[in-house]
C-alpha cells in the first residue's frame, strides 16, 4: 500500500469481499500514523473507542461512510495477533464505530488470507486449513475446506456463545404493547424476536420496518441488555420457516449498531441463535440436525454445535458454535483520502 502521515493526503488500498451479499472491507497496510495499542486485539480497540478522534476512527469513517462507502458498509483493519498462535488480528467496523464480533468478516477474511498467501494451501491442494485470527471478543478460526486449490466454504468456530436471557418482556411503543424476547452472547450481545410480533415477515420489502424497530427495540432495553462492559449490538428479527430432525430452518435479519441492516445471515448472530437453540434443546452436541440460517436476500449460513463448552457465568448451556458460508471477492480499490475534501471524514442519512 502506499500512504504516508496525514494530514497530508494518502492513498490507501482496500480488497473488497462480500460474505453472502453483506460487504467486508479489507485494509492491511495502515497509514504509518495510524498505529493502535495495546497488547491484545481487545485492548486496540478499546483504545482506539477511548480516544477521541483517533486517526483509525477517521480513517474508518473515511472508508466506511459516503462517499466511499454507505450506511450499510462494513470493514476491518488488519492488526498484530495477540500472539503467535493466530496468523493475524482484525479491528472490525461499521458505520458507527468498532465491533466486537463479526462472523461473516471472519469468513471473508479466511478466503482472503488464502488468496494473499498469508496462509497456505493444504499440501496437495485439498483438505482442511485453519485461519485463525484474533478478534476483539476473542480468538476464532475460520476453517477453510479446499478442494484442487479452490476453496469450497470457510467454517467460523466462534468464541464461547450461549444464552444471556431467556423472555425479557419489553414495551414497545409503536406496537403499543409487550413484547417477549431472549438474549444471546456470539461475541456480542444479540436480541431475539420472532417477526411475527410486530405483523411481518423477513422480506426484502420490510427492511425499513426492522431498522426503526431495530433502533426502538435497542433504546427501550438499555442497561438491561449490557454483558459486562457491552451493550446490544443487534437485535435478531426472525420468521421460523421449519423444524425436523435435519434441520431447524429459519430466516433472519440482523439490525445491528444504529440501524445498520446485516445482507448475510449474520454470523456471529447465527452462533448466538445457535446458542439459544441449545440452551432450548432445538439443537444438540453430536447431532446432524443443523440450523438453516436464512438472510433477508435469501443466502444462507449452515449452522451447528461444534462442541459444548463449560462457562461457569452462565446459567444456560453454551458452546463453540460453527457457522458455514462462504465469501466472493468483488475487487480492489485505492482510495485517497484528503482531510480538505469538504466531506471529510465521511456522513450518513441513517
Ligand atoms: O456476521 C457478523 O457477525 C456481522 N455482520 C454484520 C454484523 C455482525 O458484526
Amino acid at each position: 500500500m502506499t500512504a504516508s502521515s496525514s494530514p497530508s493526503p494518502y492513498w490507501v488500498s482496500t480488497d473488497d469481499w462480500h460474505t453472502a451479499g453483506e460487504p467486508f472491507r479489507i485494509v492491511s497496510d495502515l497509514p504509518s500514523d495510524c498505529t493502535t495499542t495495546g497488547s491484545t486485539v481487545r485492548e486496540r480497540r478499546q483504545n482506539i473507542v477511548n480516544v477521541p478522534d483517533h486517526p483509525l476512527d477517521a480513517l474508518r469513517r473515511a472508508l466506511c461512510q459516503e462517499p466511499r462507502g454507505h450506511a450499510d458498509m462494513y470493514g476491518g483493519f488488519i492488526v498484530p495477533p495477540d500472539d503467535d498462535q493466530a496468523a493475524f488480528g482484525v479491528l472490525f467496523w461499521h458505520k458507527d464505530g468498532f465491533s466486537t464480533a463479526c462472523g461473516h468478516g471472519t469468513i471473508a477474511l479466511g478466503y482472503w488470507a488464502i488468496a494473499t498467501g498469508r496462509v497456505k494451501l493444504p499440501d496437495g491442494g485439498s483438505g482442511s486449513v485453519d485461519v485463525v485470527i484474533d478478534v476483539p471478543s476473542g480468538r476464532v478460526t475460520a476453517q477453510m475446506t479446499v478442494q484442487q486449490g479452490a476453496i469450497i466454504h470457510a467454517d467460523f468456530l466462534n468464541v464461547p456463545s450461549y444464552q444471556l436471557a431467556n423472555q425479557i418482556t419489553l414495551n414497545i411503543p409503536s406496537v403499543a404493547r409487550d413484547i417477549t424476547l431472549d438474549l444471546s452472547w456470539g461475541g456480542a450481545v444479540y436480541a431475539f424476536a420472532d417477526a411475527g410480533l410486530f405483523g411481518l415477515q423477513v422480506e426484502e420489502k420490510n427492511h425499513d420496518h426492522f431498522v426503526a424497530l431495530g433502533r426502538e427495540i435497542k433504546a427501550t432495553l438499555g442497561e438491561r441488555a449490557r454483558h459486562d462492559d457491552l451493550e446490544l449490538y443487534g437485535v435478531c428479527f426472525y420468521t421460523n420457516l421449519s423444524d425436523d430432525d435435519e434441520a431447524f430452518t429459519s430466516r433472519n435479519v440482523v439490525v445491528f449498531a444504529d440501524g445498520q441492516i446485516d445482507r448475510s445471515p449474520c454470523g456471529s448472530g447465527t452462533a448466538a441463535r445457535v446458542a439459544l437453540l441449545y440452551a432450548q434443546n432445538r439443537l444438540g452436541e453430536g447431532s446432524s440436525k443443523v440450523l438453516k440460517h436464512h438472510s433477508i436476500i435469501n443466502t444462507a449460513f449452515r449452522a451447528s454445535i461444534h462442541r459444548s463448552y463449560i462457562e461457569s457465568r452462565s446459567e444456560f448451556p453454551a458452546c463453540i458454535p460453527q457457522v458455514r458460508g462462504t465469501a466472493n471477492l468483488m475487487g480492489q480499490n485505492r482510495f485517497y483520502i484528503d482531510q480538505s475534501d469538504p466531506t471529510f471524514p465521511g456522513f450518513v442519512f441513517r
